[in-house]
């Protein structure tokens, strides 16, 4: 016996006439004052099964309770992992997991399947602003008995109270705590995390062995990004001041040691930097082993920073501030015949001081604290400078990322669909408040189209050779086909026709998240495919705009097989957290919510 809740009805926008499965009809009037019809598990079909007629796919049907366990919902929960998070305007949301680093290596050709704990991120990309919630899913509430499909909370509200209280400001789930929404405080916040996010540098670290050729590596870029704004910070000059003592007995000095650096002081300085401001830099003097004997350099923000040096992936605090990470990988005999060069030649040293200072620091450092850090490298460059293929590609992609929104530079997993003048007038045209509600539906579902497109550009896919009629052999590329949508009621509803023309027959889920939360719970309701764990999930919704600083946490625990596709990104939050310049009430505008004249009524 089945048994749960069932509410189907059409919304006008949506709900394609004859479909068979309504058998509640629901409406509610929004805040300003138009009906709305929720649409919770409207017409979600099958792959292969258009009419949704097939038990296992139709999101609509009867959900039993008993096969539905808060732990089976939790399981499946936890598998929403294999996403990507399509949207318009500031939109990106994903479901994500807690635990990134321990996730399966992402294998392209295979959905993700993991059974561990999630937590839900949420991500909003304002701008310049990164701000949104992480919640865990396991506070959702497991232990009430609530059934699969129904809203979530024991004393909750009505999904459809819960849906009005949605309306408004839309914030997709902003997870409120610790956050008073207008006051000053977090106006100023919000202010100036946006300033800060504005200019963001790209910071680049290139490590390696002592005269494995980085600087040389610098030198390259440097020289390639001629016309752009490029600083080079060495680590030398973060080395602590010799204490007299340790000035008497210098040659037992280990210079190759992490400690022998002033991480807190280089830390201060990117800081600095990062933040747009200029700073002093030491110089340091190999002779002398003083840091304070030359005039520190000054060294203003740029749009590069370079830092450099043998340990700079040594401390992850510095590692995380790394945009890309380079190692000049040069072998043990050449850095030690450069090295007695250099320092037999450049620094006026014996040729017996350099060898003892070898073999007692400098390789025991090397393979000890150097080489393990060579894991960390996004970019393992051969042979160092002489390498001009490897410095070619690193300048091109530090070009394309200097060339794109600074968010993108920081995130790689966020895509901005690429700007033209037609997808900067159909956003002119849905952002100006005077577009008809006609226009606006017509050209955010050109819009929409545009980005479902893009993301299904990212779908795993393997070669597929075909015969043309002219009875060649063509090679091509075969999408993965274990596919579903989930939408975020309501305006990401906007998004599933836009997925069903692109998809034949997708299954779409649908939650429902609730921007206070209901009694400490965000995710208010939920339907999703029983399947979705086989699946690649695109998760649907076109605007986001939250306000807490928590989020930024949510984008940098960011698993790289998550990926949020949108085709804009704002300005930021006005003082009402409302996003700027944006594009309204897209729910209400796109549903015609907002309009008393033209109620939306479901057919009966
Ligand atoms: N490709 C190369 N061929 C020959 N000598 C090199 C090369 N790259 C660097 N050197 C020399 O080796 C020494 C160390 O190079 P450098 O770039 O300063 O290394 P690091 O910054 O890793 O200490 C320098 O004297 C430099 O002139
Ligand atoms: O006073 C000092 C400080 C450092 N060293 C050696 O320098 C290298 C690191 O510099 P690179 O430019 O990266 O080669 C390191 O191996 C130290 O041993 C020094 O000899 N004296």
């Amino acid at each position: 016996m089945t048994r749960g809740i069932l509410i189907t009805v059409s919304s006008r926008q949506t709900a394609p006439k004859g479909r068979a499965n309504t058998t509640t009809g629901l409406s509610l009037h929004s805040k300003l004052g138009g009906v709305y019809t929720p649409d919770l598990g409207r017409d979600t079909t099958v792959d292969g099964d258009p009419n949704g007629t097939s038990s296992e796919g139709n999101l609509c049907g009867e959900v039993s309770s008993d096969t539905h366990t808060p732990e089976s919902r939790r399981r499946r929960c936890d598998r929403l992992a294999t996403n990507y998070a399509l949207g318009i305007g500031s939109a990106a949301y994903s479901l994500t997991q807690q635990s990134a680093s321990d996730q399966p290596a992402y294998n392209h050709r295979q959905p993700l399947i993991s059974n561990r704990r999630s937590t839900f991120t949420l991500l909003a990309s304002l701008g310049n602003v990164i701000i949104g919630s992480v919640y865990e899913y396991e506070s959702l509430n497991h232990s009430n008995g609530c059934r699969w499909g129904h809203h979530m909370g024991s004393s909750s509200k009505s999904v459809v109270d819960l849906i009005e209280a949605s309306s408004g400001v839309h914030f997709s789930g902003l997870h409120l705590d610790g956050l008073e929404p207008r006051n000053s405080e977090v106006e100023q916040r919000t202010t100036s995390a946006a300033e800060h996010l504005h200019k963001q540098p790209f910071v680049i670290g290139v490590a390696g062995g002592a005269a494995s050729g980085k600087k040389a590596v610098c030198d390259m870029i440097i020289e390639q990004l001629h016309d752009q704004r490029v600083v080079l910070v060495n680590q030398d000059s973060f080395y602590h001041n010799l204490t007299p003592e340790e000035l008497t007995r210098v040659h037992e000095y280990n210079f190759d040691h992490p400690d022998a650096f002033d991480t807190e002081q280089l830390l201060c300085a990117m800081e600095k930097l990062k933040h747009w401001q200029a700073v002093d830099i030491p110089k340091y003097d190999f002779k002398s082993y003083k840091s304070n004997v030359f005039p520190a350099r000054r060294v203003n923000p740029s749009d590069v920073i370079i830092l450099e040096g043998i340990l700079i992936f040594h401390d992850p605090r510095v590692r995380d501030l790394m945009n890309m990470k380079i190692f000049v990988d040069t072998d043990a005999d050449v850095r030690l015949a450069r090295r007695i060069r250099r320092d037999t030649v450049e620094k006026s040293r014996d040729i017996n001081t350099v060898l003892d200072q070898y073999s007692k620091f400098v390789k025991p450092a090397f393979d000890d604290f150097i080489l393990p850090t060579k894991k960390y490298a996004d970019i393992i460059i051969p042979r160092g400078g002489d390498n001009h293929v490897a410095t070619d590609l690193i300048v091109q992609h530090i070009r394309t990322k200097l060339g794109q929104h600074d968010l993108c530079k920081i995130y790689p997993n966020l895509y901005v669909i690429q700007s033209a003048f037609q997808i900067k007038g159909m956003h002119t045209l849905i952002r100006d408040a005077q577009t008809t509600k006609h226009d606006l539906v017509f050209y955010a579902d050109r819009l929409i189209r545009l980005v479902v497109e893009h993301g299904l550009g990212h779908l795993p896919f393997t070669e597929k050779q075909v015969i043309t009629p002219t009875d060649s052999v063509y090679t091509g590329v075969d999408f993965c086909k274990r596919l579903c949508g989930v939408s975020v009621i309501r305006s990401g509803e906007s998004m599933e026709n836009a997925l069903r023309a692109c998809c034949k027959g997708i299954k779409i889920g649908k939650i429902l998240i609730h921007r206070e939360g209901d009694n400490g719970q965000q995710l208010i309701y939920e339907k999703l495919p029983n399947d979705i764990s086989d699946r690649h999930v695109l998760l649907l919704d076109p605007i986001l705009g939250t306000g807490t600083s928590r989020c930024s946490r949510g984008l940098q625990t960011l698993p790289e097989r998550i990926k949020i596709v949108t085709s804009e990104i704002e300005v930021g939050l006005n003082k009402d957290f409302r996003v700027i310049p944006g594009m309204g009430e897209f729910g209400d505008r796109y549903f015609g919510t907002d309009d008393d004249d033209q109620p939306v009524v479901p057919p009966q």
